[in-house]
């Protein structure tokens, strides 16, 4: 039996229409790909709490609200993953990879340019649909 676990995703969008992009460690899960931030949600913990916690520990940024985006589970060989995808607009703060991973602000359009875990296909779909 492979691994099950719920992630918080976050799609940070700032106010020049850019997106947040950030690169997974080497050693990872799915290294050395780039990835929205995120991370799993711990127990008697919801969704929303776990990404302002996550993006505050990874990016360093403060959360105020967040709107929820799509909903995808994929099974990689090793693991099965549930990512419960929210979009981020209302935040404070400078952006700062905190555990030393390169963060990035990218255009919709860029985002082809980038290589994401095969569980993010149809996130970069309706982000190229959506008009921003
Ligand atoms: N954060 C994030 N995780 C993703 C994305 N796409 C995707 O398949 N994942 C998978 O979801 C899982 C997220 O776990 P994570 O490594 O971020 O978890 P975490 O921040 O809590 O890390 P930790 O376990 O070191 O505390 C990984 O298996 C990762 O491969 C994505 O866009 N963002
Ligand atoms: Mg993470």
């Amino acid at each position: 039996m492979s691994k099950r676990i719920h992630v918080a995703v976050g799609i940070v969008i700032n106010p020049q229409k850019k997106i947040l992009l950030a690169k997974r460690h080497d050693h990872l899960h799915q290294g050395g790909k780039w990835e929205f931030p995120g991370g799993k949600v711990e127990t008697n913990e919801s969704v929303t709490d776990a990404l302002i916690r996550e993006l505050k520990e990874e990016v360093n940024l403060d959360v105020n609200s967040t709107s929820a985006f799509m909903d995808i589970s994929h099974d990689y060989l090793d693991k099965h993953v549930r990512l419960d995808i929210h979009l981020v607009t209302d935040f404070s703060g400078n952006v700062s990879g905190m555990e030393g991973q390169q963060v990035k602000w990218v255009t919709v359009q860029s985002l082809n340019e980038y290589e994401f875990p095969e569980a993010n296909k149809p996130i970069l779909e309706k982000l190229f649909n959506l008009d921003i």
